[in-house]
């Protein structure tokens, strides 16, 4: 006999936030009929400023923070992030509890004539505002002209026709949640661009205290999909990356043990360090690869664009 609980779930009001809420509350359900839930939608001040890339309005997880402050001041039970969002560092007093398996990690070439990148043409305009798919693209293909764009997933798809842009690059889990997968014309190998850290992946954070809720989310959490979690967020906090500079990393299990890359790149593209590390230990192994990055100069890389950004403030 389970306890019955009426939960709320604090969730930002974008399509892609609600879809991914919905989502996650229909699983918990199934895991505990008796529970009754209830959406509490948050504004954040990330959702509000929707014209400057990301880059330079800095402070790490922008849409993140208020919706921690929001749980721990109790105006909800649960959020569900998408990873990669989230800070190295979750705040005091909260988790992240449940990791419901990946979606996939891979980052989509949508583009406007079907080319995929290998083809399109020279100088071709590729609308992103991440640092990390610019650098990498740049690493790639010298020649493209980057694009920032930002907004919402349904604003970037307009933006290719509108901004007179050749292709954009959004994460291919995010299109297929919102059941825009068919808009995809290239999933990008994982070595032409390597993910962000967390990319694909849910991560539910509540109360570190909330028992009950722990138990439920640990049901739903897929094994594989945490120890990834759990790898890729240790290379990012020993490289201490915010979203100013161009870091990648992804995991994956092969053969029972975890096999973990990573990269550091200059925003041009000209500088790119890879390393790789494969192990039992998520965070050992996210470790290692970071180590074998700053081993490279990694330090070096971000140390030289973090002078550059502008201040947080
Ligand atoms: N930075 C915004 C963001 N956060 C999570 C996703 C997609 C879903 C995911 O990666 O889990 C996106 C959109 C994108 O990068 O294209």
């Amino acid at each position: 006999m389970t306890d019955v609980r009426q939960i709320r779930v604090i969730s930002r009001k974008s399509q892609l936030a609600m879809q991914q809420t919905r989502w996650v509350i229909d699983a918990v359900q199934a895991l505990r009929p008796d529970w009754r839930f209830e959406i509490v939608p948050i504004v954040t001040q990330g959702d509000r400023i929707q014209n400057v890339p990301l880059s330079e309005v800095g402070g790490k997880g922008l849409f993140v923070t208020e919706v921690e402050q929001a749980l721990l001041r109790g105006d909800g039970d649960f959020t569900v992030h998408s990873l990669k969002d989230v800070p190295a560092e979750v705040a005091p007093g909260l988790v992240l509890a449940g990791f419901p398996a990946r979606e996939e990690p891979r980052d989509a070439l949508i583009s406007r004539n079907g080319l995929p990148l290998s083809e399109l043409p020279t100088g071709a305009r590729i609308g992103t505002s991440s640092l990390r798919r610019a650098a990498q693209l740049l690493a790639a293909r010298p020649d493209l002209a980057i694009v920032p764009i930002r907004g919402n997933i349904d604003t970037r798809l307009r933006k290719l026709e509108t901004d007179d842009l050749d292709a954009i690059v959004l994460a291919a889990a995010g299109l297929r949640r919102m059941g825009w997968g068919g808009r995809i014309t290239e999933l990008l190998a994982l070595d032409v661009c390597l993910p962000a850290v967390g990319q694909g992946i849910l991560g539910i954070a509540c109360r570190a205290d909330d028992e009950s809720l722990l138990d439920a989310l640990a049901e739903l959490t897929d094994a594989d999909t945490k120890a990834a979690a759990q790898a890729e967020r240790a290379l990012l906090a020993r490289l201490e990356g915010g979203c100013q500079v161009p870091i990648a990393g992804y995991a994956e299990k092969r053969d029972g043990r975890l096999w973990v890359r990573g990269l550091v790149a200059s925003p041009d593209g000209a500088t790119v360090i890879r390393a790789e590390a494969v192990g039992e230990d998520a965070a050992a192994v996210g470790n290692e690869a970071a180590d074998r990055l700053l081993a490279q100069g990694a330090a070096q890389v971000i140390g030289t664009v973090a002078a550059k950004a502008p201040p947080l403030s």
